[in-house]
């Protein structure tokens, strides 16, 4: 039986999944829309000819769906993931770096436990989850690291930023600005590494999958590299993603992912591990 949706989060990733609902993409429907702005999200869901409830409370969100889509940032995670599962509700999460604090990943795997309720983490921006899945599932990968390679304009806002003795902004050539464990990229660049999260979930865990983040000013797509090596072999993907119009950020292909999974819960045949 198709499920209704309802979204945490009505930016860039929230709007495509309402056009994906409303053009029949996705055969769920849309219960509600709960972000920080709610006179911004009256006014862009006039684009569409779903009606939903636009909500001011969190337990209104949860009364109106079956399954939570969050597109809204770590902070939103942090705050309402605990309380959706305990309401029942499955939850699907973009902002998968809040996983990199291992207790609120421990808190949230055993609230699901308890109340029944699934998490769902999509591929997101990144290539190659499908392959480390598999070759973790025979114990067998030895090494993961990812390099991303942005626009000094993809970092704005990153607290990392802070740190540096240089202002990304002006440089004229490419940098190295950050290298480290999954774990630190996803607190130093909370909206820009969540594939590292994700990278790390499916495969060696948030401390033993390596970043390297790379500011290119000549640089317009996302670009994610992964390699893998262990017993299976050598995994190498690369994306070079189109960013989304309203927000560099977030590549065009992040929501592609999270509307290919809410319709792979509807079907009946499943491609793909
Ligand atoms: N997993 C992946 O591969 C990817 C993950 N992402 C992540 O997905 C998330 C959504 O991305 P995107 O749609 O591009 O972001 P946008 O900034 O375009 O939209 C986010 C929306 O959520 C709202 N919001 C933020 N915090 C809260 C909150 N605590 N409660 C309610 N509403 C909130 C924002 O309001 P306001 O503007 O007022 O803050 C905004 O309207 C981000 O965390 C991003 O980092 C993005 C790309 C790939
Ligand atoms: O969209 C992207 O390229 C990746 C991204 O922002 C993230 O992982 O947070």
């Amino acid at each position: 039986m198709p499920r209704t949706v309802a979204l945490l989060g009505f930016g860039t990733i929230g709007q495509e999944i309402a056009r994906a609902i409303d053009d029949g993409t996705i055969s769920s429907s849309l219960g509600a829309i709960y972000d920080n702005q709610p006179d911004r999200v009256e006014e862009r869901i006039r684009q569409f000819s779903v009606e939903p409830r636009i909500v001011t409370e969190m337990h209104q969100l949860t009364a109106s769906a079956d399954l939570i889509v969050e597109a809204a940032g770590q902070s939103a995670v942090k705050e309402y993931a605990v309380s959706v599962l305990e309401s029942g509700c499955d939850l699907m999460l973009l902002s998968v770096g809040a996983l990199a604090d291992a207790d609120l990943w421990k808190h949230l795997s055993t609230t699901a436990e308890r109340t029944g309720a699934s998490i769902y983490a999509p591929s997101g921006a990144i290539a190659g989850i499908d392959a480390i899945k598999a070759a973790s599932r025979v114990g067998a990968l030895d090494s993961v690291s990812l390099t991303t390679i942005k626009n000094p304009s993809s970092f704005e806002g990153a607290p990392y930023l802070d740190t540096l003795d240089y202002q990304v902004q002006s440089l004229s050539e490419p940098r190295v600005v950050f290298e480290g464990t999954a774990t630190d990229a996803a607190a130093a660049f909370p909206s820009n590494i969540n594939v590292a999260v994700i990278l790390s979930l499916a495969g060696l865990g948030t401390d033993r999958t390596r970043v390297r983040i790379v500011a290119d000013p000549n640089e317009k797509s996302n670009v994610h590299q992964l390699d893998a090596t262990g017993r299976t072999g050598t995994i190498e993907t690369t994306v070079r993603n189109v960013p989304s119009p309203n927000n560099p950020k977030t590549s065009y292909l992040a929501p592609g992912s999270v509307i290919e999974k809410l319709q792979d819960l509807e079907s009946t045949f499943h491609i793909g591990t």
